[in-house]
């Protein structure tokens, strides 16, 4: 129910004997396969044809259709979103069939799935649409097999061994602080939370499902039986490359089952990639010693005939992609296509990424579960157990679930800064925290070299330094460059580039290249540097006249796509700037206004009424602008939220900016500039966007807000308050939909400051009690929901709910006198009916109840529809399909419903005839209003019953 927590059975790449699988089909028609199906679908399906010697058998003959000419839907309020089920309808059912045992292998399972229907043992699966398999078959396949076939051309086993042996040292214990070499992390001491990104056929949705690792995703699933292409995407800080570091480790240690099935795993920091490189370089320079006895040669025969290798690029942001370059050969799939590959980037690469690579997979790391903040709090301050606690206890008032202490490494950063003091200055912003590090930096080399310092003004040679390395961050990341030479960083003056590395701020590392021998530089993170690049237009803004920053920030920051790109290096520079900052601000809502304008009112509109997705390359009023190319590129990210592309560059800019006001300290600007439709609408927030909501909810200016109203912002069809929308968008609208879990907190400590909101959808938001005692969502929300006097409309569909969440959150409506749309649909609210019928009586505007999917008992809905005709007597709609009746209960109480009904009405003439009493009236029309769609459902229900029983006398 909800969004599912059920973690994926793991088919482990595993040498034991296996079970054999069979496969079933099931049709979006037909939901259950008798024993026939397989040999009917073989027969109907396998089109038996030779290409190059191979036998092919194409799967699935329900392709599924165009995503541009399906209309995407937004999920509203109650719809419910597409399970995993619904991806069986269309594909094929990989099931356990226990009757028999393979002999041992070392493929993955999915693969062996498919192999028990071709009878053969050397077919492979291919992923050739998000649905859709092609079986080849390729020749030998065991391990002893391929070992016989090459090792007369290639030296697998000393390839292996070199490659262990280079990811064992130089990734099984991390360095992370540039300053420190004695910090060490172990690769084993690392855990992040991982979230599997699951498409729904139709396009539209997406359902997140935790993993316990990355390798986890790379075993076969019923939507895609065996992975190939996985895309990972996060956050700046959040894990990536680290988490990379450890599958490699992992493998090398032949301590992951889902791993061993590689025979070889390269793994490439794209950071390091030069343009003319070629893989084979890259894999020679990065990660193999100099006296290997093959050669790149050997290595790529290899690779061609040799598909049990994966192949590892980290960092897809921090490369600078060029179309002939053998890495976009790799994405594309044009070389090394058997191979499977795992790509990490940043979100604001994930598009052009999805584009270029066609994932078959996509995940995302959430960085720690707040369990693990404190696991990791404890083992940094090791037998100093008092100076952690002080931090925990610090932390989870106040913090545990923003962005920072959830990000590895900002939760580094505390940890290291309040090792030094305790009286840390603590903040959920960025800025604060790495301007809190440089002092902490600068101070140490001070006392070291005895060196004067006020912590006011920077030691002569350290300012100099400091001044020096902005503008090489700037620059770097303008030309996408994180790995600078000794030149480039020292400019003939070796004293300034000493002090860099003696502050931490540049990180040598010998070169281990055969290429470039001599040392290379980077920032000891690329958050570092993006804050050194802020530093920098912050000065620059702040030193020259408001026209000549403005031409730096055109320059810089001069399409809706650079902005994205560069989003931490503007957010810094806010933090930096005092009264300046407004030359940024109005450089966003210049472009917000010249690019962003023709997006605006579909963002808005497309919640309420859910559009087509139309072809934006044939809208004229995108032709002029500077960024039109961004948002056609765009495009792909929005599959996998529930929000066209198109739109989610309008939701990623307003991120971007409001981090901007967020870090800067101020969000009256934005509230003026952006929320004049006073509705604020994320899909998907991240967690630093959910802590900057928080602080712009607690805004006084939120409710005072002139507003320009937008016809149809909230009136949906099935709104109760169609006629009185008018009215009800004076109010603020607050919509956070498929939001990640526990990201919500901040925002749910919060929402009783903001009295003015009427409509709050948490959809698909994890509001389970799954949290930890303090974050625990529902017990934050029923805390607030009191104040929130004004709400009309509450959505709460789609979470993780149950009962003692229901029990929280429902007492807490009686006091929404105006509460007119409830939607719970698709939690497991089972046995709470005796609180419904408890606040029914306060709930007397209420004209929609949804309890959809709700795992009731007829018993109960028939006690919830009591209570509703009794007091809520403008009632409309009553939905409470898919609960735990069978065909016979349901009917009963709708008909009892209905009686009930006819009863009340008749009951309230007879009041109001002896009476003459206006309020009957009204009431009576109120009944009668709920009464059609009561009937309606009841006659479908006889009118389906009638047909069975004639079907069955046939
Ligand atoms: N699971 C973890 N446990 C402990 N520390 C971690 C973990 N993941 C990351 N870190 C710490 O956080 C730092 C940043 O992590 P990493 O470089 O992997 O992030 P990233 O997502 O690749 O960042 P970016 O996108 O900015 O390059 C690491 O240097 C490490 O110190």
């Amino acid at each position: 129910m909800g969004q599912g927590h059920s973690k994926s059975q793991v088919n482990e790449r595993s040498d034991k004997p296996r079970k054999r699988w069979s496969l079933r089909h099931r049709s979006r028609h037909q939901r259950t396969a008798g024993p026939d199906c397989n040999a009917t679908l073989a027969a109907q399906t396998s089109e038996p044809g030779a290409i190059d010697g191979s036998d092919v058998t194409v799967d699935n003959p329900e392709l599924p259709q165009d995503p541009q000419d399906v209309m995407a839907l937004q999920l509203r309020d109650d719809e419910p979103p597409d399970r995993d089920d619904d991806l069986d309808d269309i594909i094929a059912e990989v099931v356990p069939d226990d009757s028999a045992v393979l002999p041992i292998r070392q493929e993955d399972t999915s693969i062996m799935a498919y192999r028990t229907q071709q009878e053969g043992s050397n077919n492979r699966t291919y992923n050739i649409g998000p649905q859709s398999t092609v079986h080849i078959y390729e020749g030998p396949s065991s391990a002893e097999e391929r070992v016989d076939m090459n090792t007369s051309s290639f030296p697998l086993e000393e390839c292996q061994k070199a490659l262990k042996l280079h990811y064992e040292k130089e990734m099984g214990q991390l360095h992370p602080l540039a300053w420190n070499q004695d910090f060490m992390m172990k690769t084993d001491d690392i855990f992040t939370d991982v979230d599997l990104l699951l498409q729904s056929p139709k396009g539209g949705t997406v359902n997140r499902k935790p993993l316990s690792s990355v390798t986890e995703a790379l075993v076969g699933r019923s939507d895609c039986p065996c992975p190939q292409r996985v895309l990972i995407e996060g956050q700046p800080g959040i894990g990536k490359t680290t988490t990379l570091f450890k599958l490699v480790v992992d493998w090398a240690r032949g301590e992951n089952k889902a791993l061993s099935g590689f025979d070889l795993v390269f793994c490439v920091a794209l950071r390091k990639v030069a343009q003319s490189q070629s893989l084979f370089d890259c894999i020679f320079d990065q990660l193999l010693p100099e006296d290997a006895s093959f050669d790149q040669a050997s290595l790529e025969e290899y690779l061609r005939t040799n598909t049990n290798v994966l192949i590892v690029l980290d960092g897809y942001d921090e490369w600078e992609p060029i179309e002939s370059h053998d890495i976009s050969k790799v994405l594309c799939g044009k070389i090394l296509r058997d191979c499977c590959v795992i790509v990490s980037t940043r979100p604001s690469r994930t598009s052009d990424l999805s584009k270029m690579m066609r994932p078959d997979t996509r995940l995302e790391i959430n960085g720690f579960h707040p369990d693990n903040v404190g696991t990791y709090v404890r083992k940094y301050f090791g037998g100093n157990v008092p100076k952690a606690k002080r931090l925990l206890e610090k932390l989870e008032s106040n913090f545990l679930s923003t962005g920072i202490t959830l990000t590895p490494m900002f939760l580094l950063l505390i940890c290291i800064l309040w090792e030094e003091k305790d009286d840390l200055l603590l903040s959920d912003r960025l800025c604060p925290l790495y301007d809190q590090l440089i002092l902490y930096l600068v101070t140490r080399v001070c006392v070291r070299e005895n060196i004067p310092f006020d912590n006011k003004r920077l030691p002569r040679n350290i300012n100099t330094a400091v001044l020096f390395v902005e503008k090489i961050a700037l620059d770097g990341l303008m030309q996408g460059k994180l790995i600078f030479d000794e030149d480039e960083v020292s400019l003939g003056n070796k004293e300034l580039l000493e002090t860099l590395v003696k502050l931490g701020l540049l990180h040598k590392q010998p070169s281990p290249s055969k290429l470039r021998p001599s040392p290379q530089y980077s920032f000891s993170h690329k958050t570092m540097q993006e804050y050194f690049a802020g530093r920098y237009i912050a000065s620059y803004v702040t030193d020259q006249d408001e026209s000549t920053g403005r031409t730096l920030l055109e320059e810089s920051f001069g399409t809706v796509r650079k902005v994205r790109e560069m989003d931490n290096v503007l957010m810094f520079a806010c933090g930096k700037l005092g009264r300046k900052a407004a030359v940024i601000f109005h450089h966003l809502a210049d472009l917000h206004q010249k690019d962003l304008a023709p997006l605006e009112g579909n963002f808005y509109a497309f919640y309420d009424r859910g559009i087509t997705i139309k072809d934006w390359r044939r809208d004229r009023k995108l032709d002029s602008l500077a960024s039109r190319e961004d948002y056609l590129t765009f495009e792909m990210a929005g599959l996998f939220t529930e929000t066209p592309g198109i739109l989610f560059v309008y939701q990623t800019y307003l991120e971007t900016t409001l981090l901007c006001y967020y870090e800067w300290g101020q969000m009256d600007g934005f509230i003026e500039h952006y929320l004049r439709r006073r509705v604020i609408q994320f899909s998907s927030p991240s967690p630093r966007l959910c802590s900057a909501l928080a602080s712009l909810i607690k805004c006084e200016k939120l409710g005072q807000v002139q507003h320009d109203a937008l016809p149809c912002v909230t009136n949906t069809h099935d709104s109760a308050s169609k006629s009185e929308g008018s009215q009800q968008q004076t109010g603020i609208v607050l919509r956070l939909v498929h939001t990640r879990r526990l990201c919500l907190g901040p925002i749910l400590d919060t929402l009783g400051a903001c009295s003015s909101i009427v409509e709050l959808s948490l959809r698909q938001s994890f509001l389970g009690m799954n949290g930890p005692a303090p974050t625990r969502p529902s017990l934050q929300l029923s805390r607030q929901l009191p104040n929130l006097k004004r709400l009309r409309k509450l959505v709460l569909s789609w979470n993780d709910m149950h009962s003692e969440d229901a029990r929280l959150i429902l007492p807490a409506l009686e006091s929404l006198t105006l509460l007119e749309e409830l939607y719970l649909s698709g939690n497991d609210i089972s046995g709470t009916s005796d609180i419904f019928c408890n606040i029914l009586p306060f709930l007397s505007e209420l004209k929609i109840l949804k309890v959809f999917e709700c795992g009731m008992t007829s018993d109960e809905i028939h006690r919830i529809g009591l209570a509703l005709l009794e007091h809520c007597r403008k009632m409309r709609r009553f939905d409470f399909d898919n609960n735990r009746m069978d065909f016979d209960e349901r009917r009963s109480v709708l008909k009892m419903l209905t009686q009930e009904m006819t009863c009340t009405t008749e009951h309230r003439q007879q009041e109001k005839s002896s009476s003459g009493d206006q309020s009957a009236q009204t009431s009576e029309k109120g009944v009668r209003r709920l009464h059609p769609s009561l009937l309606k459902k009841l006659d479908t229900v006889l009118q389906i019953n009638a047909a069975t029983v004639s079907s069955q006398q046939l």
